[in-house]
């Protein structure tokens, strides 16, 4: 996750997805409500407006109501007419006058007057009538011109009669004709309206329905999946859903968006907790799963075995051939390794050459030696390096959970105790952790610490192995070899404490130290006449590769007034074929101050001639191993041939180290070697027994 923005907080997310959901929920659930609201709105209206329609229809039912009462008062005016000439009482006919002309004068009959003059004119007329009935009652009138108005008012009503009959029944057949329409017409326009409202509410909850269908299938859909996406990918989970299906194109973009952001993201946790060479595990890798393992195996009841599986002299091989051939070399073992373990296994690489393998679900502990074996089967079969090819061993040490340790880092660092342990009984194998190592591992811990008093103590001292001439008799150099003793009398050999003094950098001063007191003692030799005896001194690896090396060496040369010649640096081969282009110019830095340089442990470390040949050296050291075994491994005899033939050919001189016998003598004298070196002619002496050899052996030349 390093190039990534910082990721959100868990909290953040998971409100986030939350409120997607409830989105995701409530849009459908509000627009639905929202449309039920708008139709039960709509009902509403619509029924107010059928509402209003029946009271506008009631207005005109009143005025329809007004008209029927104007029929029923004219029908009552033509009773009241008919009343008024059959009546015989003047007062009853009087009254009916009377109630005739105020029935004319009513509202509703006045109404009427407008479409009829018969009825605008009832007033008077019954005036009229009235008047024309008195006086035929009156004594002055005669019987004849009495009968002769009463036939005149007769007539005159029969004929008013008939017309106020026909506005009255015309009055009758107009309202219910008009009645009629307007119940239609207002019925007719109340289903329009219902209609028409109806449709549009359909329509908009339709249409509303479809798009929430819409927005839910295209938007917000695809957006809670792509949440539920994002965060499995967040927690990093080993299997991702599948990426929404986008069915728009801005959809499209968004989805795409996260997939490539997926793609990164899981190639940037796949190269946090992978190793790029071999895609192992890495470390972190590695943690992680442990501590998945270690829960499941606590909950089951189960043993896990943590392997600490180191490949022995790989750093030689690595220098020796390149460092491509050394990442091929890396793959085949990471490839073979993986072959042998089950899926539910793990092999992770830990950096170099160190590997990790973490076996699940033992019963017991001797579960794990098969496997073990396998493994160790597996790094000895051979291996072709372009022409060349090789077999690598490697020793393994074995910590179980949850007998030798419940966390990770006491696992591991059991596991890499037990590996020190074969490594120092010889490598190739495998070592189950015991608690007993502990105090091995304390003891180092101890050395580390004890380096620094020593030297501030003094406890250290040089013994010098005097390398003799070809034949034999006379010592040309010595070799400064260090020396502890500490404190108590015991003797520390340099074999244990300048491994221990390389890891943690005390090798610096040590090895200033060393060079001091060399020079020191030579200066006191060539003070006492031994002047052509030359000083060879081990170089370690932090040593030629510090920067300040060629000024201490001028200032020591100058300070005990030593000629630089007389002074010869070794280094061992491993350490000169590892960058081979950087020790070039060291050596040519070094060459420049006028010292003899020489290549330690020759025949051990994979030379590669190429590189050989540059070296600015006068000398190489075949290695005591060869020299061992001359007599009884015709290969071994064979190798030290070659040396000698190849060291030459370079115009370079062999020293040869580790000469015990009187025949590894012989043998190597018969093949040329320039100088001998081993317990046969000297063990490492003190200065003081060099120096009465020294003195002895010029005393001998002199006479
Ligand atoms: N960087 C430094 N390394 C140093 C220094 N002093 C010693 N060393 C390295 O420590 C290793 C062990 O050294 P030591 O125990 O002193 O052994 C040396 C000889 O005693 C031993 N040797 C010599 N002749 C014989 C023999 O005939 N048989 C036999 N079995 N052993 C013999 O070999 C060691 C010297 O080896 P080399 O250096 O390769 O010439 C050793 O690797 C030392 O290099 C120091 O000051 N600095």
């Amino acid at each position: 996750m390093s190039a990534v923005q910082p990721a959100k907080s868990a909290g953040d997310d998971a409100a986030r997805r939350l409120s997607l959901r409830k989105l995701a929920f409530w849009v459908p659930v509000w627009s639905t409500l929202m449309l039920v609201l708008g139709v039960v709105v709509v009902v509403l209206m619509s029924d107010s407006v059928i509402r209003l329609a029946e009271s506008v229809g009631g207005r005109t039912a009143t005025r329809q109501m007004e008209a029927l009462r104007a029929v029923g008062n004219l029908e009552r005016l033509i009773a009241l007419g008919d009343h008024f000439n059959s009546e015989r009482d003047p007062a009853r006919w009087r009254e009916a006058g009377l109630t005739m002309q105020a029935l004319a004068a009513h509202p509703s009959i006045a109404s009427l007057a407008g479409r009829s003059s018969v009825v605008a004119e009832t007033f008077d007329t019954v005036a009229v009538m009235m008047a024309w009935r008195s006086r035929e009652v009156s004594p002055e009138v005669l019987p004849a011109e009495a009968e002769a108005l009463q036939r005149q008012r007769e007539v005159m009503w029969q004929s008013r009669r008939a017309a106020l009959k026909e506005v009255a029944d015309k009055e009758a057949v107009r309202v219910v004709s008009e009645h009629t329409r307007a119940a239609d017409e207002i019925a007719d326009g109340m289903r329009s309206v219902l209609m028409v409202t109806l449709g549009g509410a359909i329509i908009v909850a339709v249409s509303g329905m479809l798009l929430i269908l819409l927005v839910r299938r295209q938007v917000v859909a695809p957006l809670v999946s792509l949440s539920d996406y994002l965060h499995q990918l967040r927690k990093g989970a080993q299997t991702l859903p599948a990426l929404p299906r986008a069915r728009s194109v801005e959809m499209g973009a968004v989805v795409d968006a996260a997939g490539v952001l997926a793609a990164s993201q899981q190639a940037l946790e796949h190269a946090a907790l992978h190793d790029t060479l071999t895609g192992l595990s890495n470390r972190y890798g590695l943690e992680a799963r442990l501590e998945q393992a270690m829960a499941y195996a606590r909950r089951h009841g189960k043993r896990l075995a943590v392997m600490f599986v180191d490949l022995d002299r790989f750093k030689t091989i690595n220098d020796s051939f390149g460092h491509n051939s050394g990442d091929d070399l890396l793959r085949i073992i990471a490839d073979r390794y993986r072959a042998c373990l089950r899926d539910t296994d793990l092999v992770a690489r830990l950096g170099g050459d160190e590997f990790v393998v973490v076996m699940n679900e033992l019963d017991n502990a001797s579960d794990a030696i098969p496997v073990v074996r396998k493994l160790l089967e597996a790094t000895g079969r051979e291996m072709n390096l372009g022409q060349m090819s090789l077999r690598l061993t490697a020793s393994v040490g074995i910590a179980l959970f949850p007998d030798n340790g419940e966390d990770v880092s006491t696992l591991m660092k059991h596991a890499d105790i037990a590996m020190y342990h074969v490594k120092a009984r010889g490598r190739s194998g495998f070592q189950f952790f015991d608690a007993a190592m502990h105090a091995a591992v304390a003891e180092r811990l101890s050395v580390e610490t004890s380096l620094i008093d020593a030297l501030r103590r003094n406890e250290f001292q040089l013994h010098y192995q005097p390398q003799m001439s070809a034949d034999g008799t006379r010592v040309v150099a010595v070799e400064a070899l260090i020396r502890w003793r500490r404190a108590d009398g015991s003797m520390v050999s340099p074999a244990d404490f300048i491994p221990v003094a390389e890891e943690c950098g005390m090798i610096l001063p040590i090895g200033e130290w060393v060079l001091r007191q060399a020079l020191k003692t030579l200066h006191g030799w060539r003070c006492k006449g031994l002047r052509d005896i030359r000083m060879a001194v081990n170089l370690s690896v932090l040593q030629l590769r510090d920067v300040g090396l060629p000024a201490l060496l001028k200032r020591l040369l100058a300070e005990f007034d030593i000629p630089p010649e007389a002074l010869e640096l070794e280094v061992t081969e491993s350490m000169a074929m590892s960058d081979p282009e950087k020790t070039i110019a060291i050596l040519h830095d070094l060459r420049a101050l006028g010292v003899s340089l020489s290549i330690d442990d020759f025949g051990t470390g994979y030379s590669s001639l190429a590189y050989l040949k540059l070296f600015p050296i006068d000398r190489l050291k075949l290695d005591r191993t060869f020299v061992r075994d001359i007599e009884a491994d015709s290969a071994d005899a064979d190798i030290c041939t070659a040396t000698v033939v190849m060291a030459h050919s370079l115009k370079l001189q062999l020293v040869a180290e580790g000469v015990e016998t009187c025949a590894q003598f012989d043998f190597l004298r018969k093949l040329g070697c320039d100088l001998l070196q081993g317990y046969y002619f000297h063990r490492p002496l003190s200065a003081a027994a060099v120096e009465t050899l020294l003195l002895s052996q010029q005393a001998q030349i002199a006479a």
